[in-house]
C-alpha cells in the first residue's frame, strides 16, 4: 500500500493544477518582499482582501501568500483555490550584501493551521548564503512532505558569483542548474526566472526530470501583449504555467488580464488571440 503522505500530495497538487497539468498561481508577497510601494500603482490592492476577492472571481488556480496574509484574508479565500503559503522570505530594508539570503518567517505547521495546499521557500543558488537556504529548504520539505504537503521552491541563481560567471541571473545555463537542484532536493514545483526564449526555456523544463516548473511572472510589462508572449512560450516550451504577482495586481481592472493568463495556459490559445478576447487590445 502506498504510504498516506503520498496521496495527501498528489490530492493538494490537484488544487493547484488542473487536468492539463497547468496553473496559473496569484503571487502576494511583495509587501514584504519589495515593500508596500509596489502597491503604488493601484493603491486600493494594498489591501489583500480587494485584490484576492477579484483574482479568485476572476478565476486563478491558486493563491501564494505569507503566512500573516494568509490570516487575514483567510475567510475570503475560497476552499477551490489552491493556497501556498511561502515560509522564507527577506525585506528590501537588508543591507546590499543580506539580500542574497531569504530567512524563515513561519513554520510548515503554521502552514497546515491555515489550511495551506503547499509551502514554498526559495534558494538562491550561487548565492554566498546558498549553504543556510539549502538548509532550510531541506527541513520544510522533510516536515512538509511527512505531513503530506507538497513542496515549491523559488528556485532563482543570484549573488555576485552568478553574475560574474554568467553576465545575468536570467541566463538559461544558471536558470536550468538551479531547476536541476531544486529537482535534485525534492521540490514538487519550481518557480523560476524566464529565460529569454521557448528553446531555453525546454531545457530548464527538461533538467527539472519531470517537476513541474512555473515561470516567475517578473515586473509588470509594458503591455499586455507582451507578458502574454512570454507566458505562450513558456507553455510552449512544456512549462506547467505561471505564478504572477504585478502583472495582475498593478492593473486597475487585473480581471481582463487574468482570463486571458488563463486563456494561453489552460485553451493553448495565441497571444493575440486571448488578449483580444478580453478586450486587452
Ligand atoms: O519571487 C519573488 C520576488 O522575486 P524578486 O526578488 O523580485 O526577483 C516574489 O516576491 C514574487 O512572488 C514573484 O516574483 C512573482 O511575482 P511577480 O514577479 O509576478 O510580481
Amino acid at each position: 500500500m502506498e504510504a498516506f503522505q503520498n496521496i495527501g500530495i498528489r490530492r493538494r497538487l490537484r488544487r493547484f493544477f488542473r487536468r492539463d497539468g497547468r496553473a496559473l498561481i496569484f503571487a502576494m508577497d511583495h509587501g514584504f518582499e519589495h515593500g508596500p510601494e509596489d502597491f503604488t500603482e493601484v493603491w486600493e490592492h494594498v489591501n489583500p482582501r480587494v485584490i484576492l476577492k477579484k483574482v479568485i472571481r476572476a478565476g486563478v488556480d491558486g493563491v501564494m501568500l505569507l503566512p500573516g496574509i494568509a490570516r487575514v484574508s483567510g475567510d475570503v479565500l475560497n476552499p477551490n483555490v489552491g493556497l501556498m503559503v511561502k515560509l522564507t522570505s527577506k525585506t528590501n530594508l537588508r543591507p546590499k550584501e543580506d539580500q542574497f539570503l531569504q530567512s524563515p518567517l513561519g513554520f510548515v505547521e503554521d502552514a497546515i493551521k491555515l489550511g495551506a495546499d503547499a509551502v514554498a521557500a526559495t534558494v538562491y543558488w550561487g548565492s554566498p548564503y546558498e549553504d543556510i537556504m539549502m538548509k532550510q529548504f531541506a527541513e520544510v520539505a522533510s516536515i512538509a512532505h511527512d505531513f503530506g504537503l507538497p513542496v515549491v521552491q523559488f528556485s532563482y541563481p543570484r549573488g555576485p558569483y552568478i553574475n560574474e560567471k554568467y553576465g545575468k541571473k536570467e541566463d538559461y545555463r544558471v536558470v536550468m542548474y538551479g531547476a536541476r537542484a531544486a529537482a535534485e532536493m525534492g521540490a514538487d514545483m519550481i518557480k523560476t526566472y524566464w529565460t529569454g526564449s521557448k528553446e531555453t526555456f525546454a531545457k530548464v523544463v527538461d533538467a527539472a526530470a519531470g517537476v513541474p516548473v512555473l515561470l516567475s511572472g517578473g515586473a509588470k510589462a509594458k503591455n499586455p501583449l507582451e507578458f502574454l508572449k512570454v507566458v505562450y512560450e513558456v507553455i510552449e516550451a512544456g512549462g506547467a504555467g505561471a505564478v504572477v504577482g504585478r502583472n495582475i495586481f498593478q492593473r486597475e481592472n487585473p480581471e481582463p488580464m487574468i482570463k486571458a493568463i488563463l486563456r494561453v495556459i489552460h485553451r493553448n490559445e495565441e497571444p493575440e488571440e486571448a488578449a483580444k478576447a478580453e478586450g486587452l487590445i
